[in-house]
């Protein structure tokens, strides 16, 4: 149980992030202590960091960015029960009070009294998760099952956003649908409507190459390149809005024009984009208002009125994480798959300034889009001592020592991706029998070193007697005592690899 001094990303002012010291007490008997592995960076965080303020919000001392996080269990206090040291977790991480009328209805997403970690709205403010470990409500920690990994447990928060908008538009099987907007959020709001059974999914962005990605992965069935333009008279505006609003109804989904939609995403907050939601949807239709844009916006009231085209606030979620994480493990094959929105990724607290400078590009340096930066955290200690662990563990195989380690559907070779897995030698499809001992254990997040270890060595009660003794007994003792720090004080040289067959 830590009681300890911990490193966390501070930013004291637009574009300066520090990594600073700070004392972490053991958890109180309520909360747990999580690692915190993978974090998602959002629009807010990046107008924190590049403004240090967000719209209208100031920040009034130094705060810890981030909120879309998952991490492994580190400590629980005393009184909690559902929860264990070792456990993947997601972090709900906006605490309300619980006792208001919107908390008790189950509203607690608009609670006044919210306290949600990397915004500056309540003071003093409540610290971000970009920080090597927090103590946090055990009740708002949610567990990821075994097929879930840290990487899309991070997406559980920006996909919950998406899910509450589906159920704040009550989306009924069969519907269609327009999203505006192919950001992260829009792109989930489509997943979403995927998932509960659109008809038909039409995107619309200004950028051609999220409108395509959208189409290329499934997230959306016909995609619209919305045409730069700015109108200055409100006339004119709404005339563009109108002309948008019928090239989007004549979008043809399987040969059929989509027409007017059941509902539309409105994920842009561009006031433009809002008067063409009211004017694409059918009456008795809904505009979700999730994009969060200008505050003041002229929009055609009457279209709306006067058709019974319902304009619905979205403000984060409520009671989603259960739902979402089921979706994820179930693997439904409805849902795209949501991970592809990780276009880049990064490690440790080094790197984060790296990571928000990405997250303001729409294309990295190799021409890729950038639709959600991850951000994982390990230190360079223990990734080396991670690396050279499976380059014994395969050397006891008696194998060649290679680093390859099988991601979802991809190998990585020595820390890269590989578009040849075969092909150069190296590759070795872990899960497909020749490395029995380590099959199905070795999965490898992105960047989470340590987890691959705490895995595998999890998993690992019958390898080969070439690990010797001692380390078997080692792996069993690590396996019991599922604790990052304490893993890697195990698995430091001169420790594990001693006593491996090379
Ligand atoms: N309501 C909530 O709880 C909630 C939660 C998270 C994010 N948000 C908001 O959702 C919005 C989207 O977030 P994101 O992370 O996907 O941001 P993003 O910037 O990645 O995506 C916005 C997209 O809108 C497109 N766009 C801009 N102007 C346009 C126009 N005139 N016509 C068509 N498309 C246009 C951009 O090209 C971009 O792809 C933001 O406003 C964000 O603040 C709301
Ligand atoms: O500023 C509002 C933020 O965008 C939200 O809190 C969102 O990121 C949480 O899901």
């Amino acid at each position: 149980m830590c009681g300890c001094d911990v490193r966390a990303s501070v930013l004291h002012g637009a574009k300066d992030l520090r990594v600073q010291n700070r004392d972490l007490p053991a958890p109180e008997p309520a909360e747990v202590q999580v690692a915190v592995k993978a974090t998602g960076l959002c629009g807010s965080d990046l107008h924190y960091f590049s403004h240090y303020r967000n719209g209208d919000i100031l920040v009034r001392e130094p705060m810890t960015l981030g909120h879309e996080s998952a991490g492994v269990v580190t400590a629980v206090g005393a009184e909690v029960s559902t929860l264990k040291v070792g456990d993947r977790v997601a972090l709900e991480v906006g605490l309300p009070c619980e006792q208001c009328g919107l908390c008790k209805e189950g509203r607690y997403n608009i609670c006044k009294g919210m306290k949600f970690r990397s915004s500056a709205k309540a003071f003093p403010h409540f610290q971000g998760t970009l920080q090597d470990r927090i103590n946090h409500p055990a009740k708002w920690v949610h567990k990821l099952p075994e097929n879930v990994s840290l990487e899309y447990g991070a997406l559980v928060e920006p996909l919950s956003v998406a899910m509450h908008a589906r159920d704040r538009a009550n989306l009924k099987p069969g519907a269609t649908v327009l999203i505006l907007g192919a950001g992260a959020v829009g792109l989930l709001c489509a997943a979403a409507a995927k998932v509960s059974g659109a008809k038909s999914v039409v995107i619309a962005d200004i950028q051609e190459d999220r409108v395509n990605f959208a189409v290329q992965n499934g997230f959306a069935d016909a995609a619209v390149v919305v045409p730069m333009a700015r109108p200055e008279t409100i006339e004119d505006k709404l005339a563009y809005a109108k002309d948008l609003a019928a090239k989007i109804g004549a979008t043809e989904v399987k040969g059929e024009a989509i027409g007017e939609v059941s509902v539309t995403f409105e994920c842009t907050g561009v006031e433009s984009c809002m008067q063409t939601a009211i004017y694409s949807t059918q009456a008795g239709g809904k505009v979700m208002i999730i994009g969060m844009g200008n505050p003041i916006q002229t929009l055609p009231l009457s279209a709306a009125a006067l058709r019974e085209v319902d304009l619905v606030g979205v403000f984060r979620y409520a009671n989603t994480y259960p739902e979402v994480i089921n979706m994820l493990a179930s693997k439904n094959a409805a849902l795209p798959d949501v991970g592809r929105l990780i276009t880049q990724r990064y490690n440790g607290f080094d790197e984060i300034p790296e990571a928000f400078k990405m997250a303001g590009q729409v294309k990295d340096d190799k021409g890729n889009l950038v639709l959600k930066v991850m951000v994982a955290r390990h230190d360079n200690r223990t990734s080396n001592v991670f690396h050279t662990s499976i380059q014994y563990l395969h050397a006891a195989q008696g194998e060649n020592a290679t680093h390859v380690i099988k991601v979802g559907g991809e190998l990585w070779v020595n820390g890269s991706r590989t578009t040849n897995p075969t092909g150069n030698g190296l590759g070795r499809d872990l899960s497909k029998g020749s490395y029995s001992a380590l099959s199905e254990t070795v999965e490898w997040y992105g960047s989470e070193y340590d987890e691959i270890v705490m895995r595998w060595a999890k998993n690992t009660t019958d390898v080969s007697p070439d690990y010797g003794a001692e380390n078997q007994a080692r792996l069993l003792n690590i396996s019991r005592n599922y604790d990052p720090g304490r893993v890697f004080q195990m698995l430091l040289p001169g420790g594990f690899k001693n006593g491996l067959r090379t």
